[in-house]
């Protein structure tokens, strides 16, 4: 090593102030996501313990933080339940709302929609297929 190495670049699950910021907003996007009466309806038989926490295992790997993801690829889990794009965009518009609310750095935010762009045909009704 040398004097002049570039510095490791911080990620934004460091900037943001790692698992607790992460957790909080996780707790945060649920309670609107069911407050919401157009998509609360979805939850009713989900163990919502194991979804906050496999939420925050996957925000945290979006992040760039460790990738501890223990949940089942998001095909896999959403393509039963046959949401259409709106409701999709609208579980997208909570989670950006809830990180402006804690005020994330705008540049985050942004490459956060980017991942939710990437993900859209995984989760959406007549999306990609699962992985067989
Ligand atoms: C926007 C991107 C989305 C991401 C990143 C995401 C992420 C996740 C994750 C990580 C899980 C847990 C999977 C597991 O525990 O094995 C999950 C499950 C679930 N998601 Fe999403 N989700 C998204 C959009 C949506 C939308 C739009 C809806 C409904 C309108 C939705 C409804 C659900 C439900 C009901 C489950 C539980 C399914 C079950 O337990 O069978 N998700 N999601």
């Amino acid at each position: 090593m040398t004097v002049t190495e570039e510095p490791t670049p911080v990620s934004h699950f460091e900037r943001i102030g790692g698992a607790g910021s992460v957790k909080a907003a996780v707790e945060l996007f649920y309670d609107r996501v069911l407050a919401d009466p157009e998509l609360a309806g979805y939850f009713t038989a989900v163990d919502m313990a194991g979804q906050r926490r496999h939420m925050a295992q996957m925000l945290t790997v979006v992040l760039g933080g460790p990738n501890e993801y223990r949940g089942r690829d998001l095909a896999t889990a959403h393509q039963p339940l046959q949401v259409p794009v709106a409701h999709y965009q609208q579980v997208g518009g909570h989670l950006t709302a809830v990180l402006t609310q804690l005020n994330v750095p705008g540049d985050v935010i942004t490459d956060v929609q980017a991942v939710l762009a990437q993900v859209q045909d995984q989760v959406v009704a007549g999306g990609r297929q699962a992985d067989a």
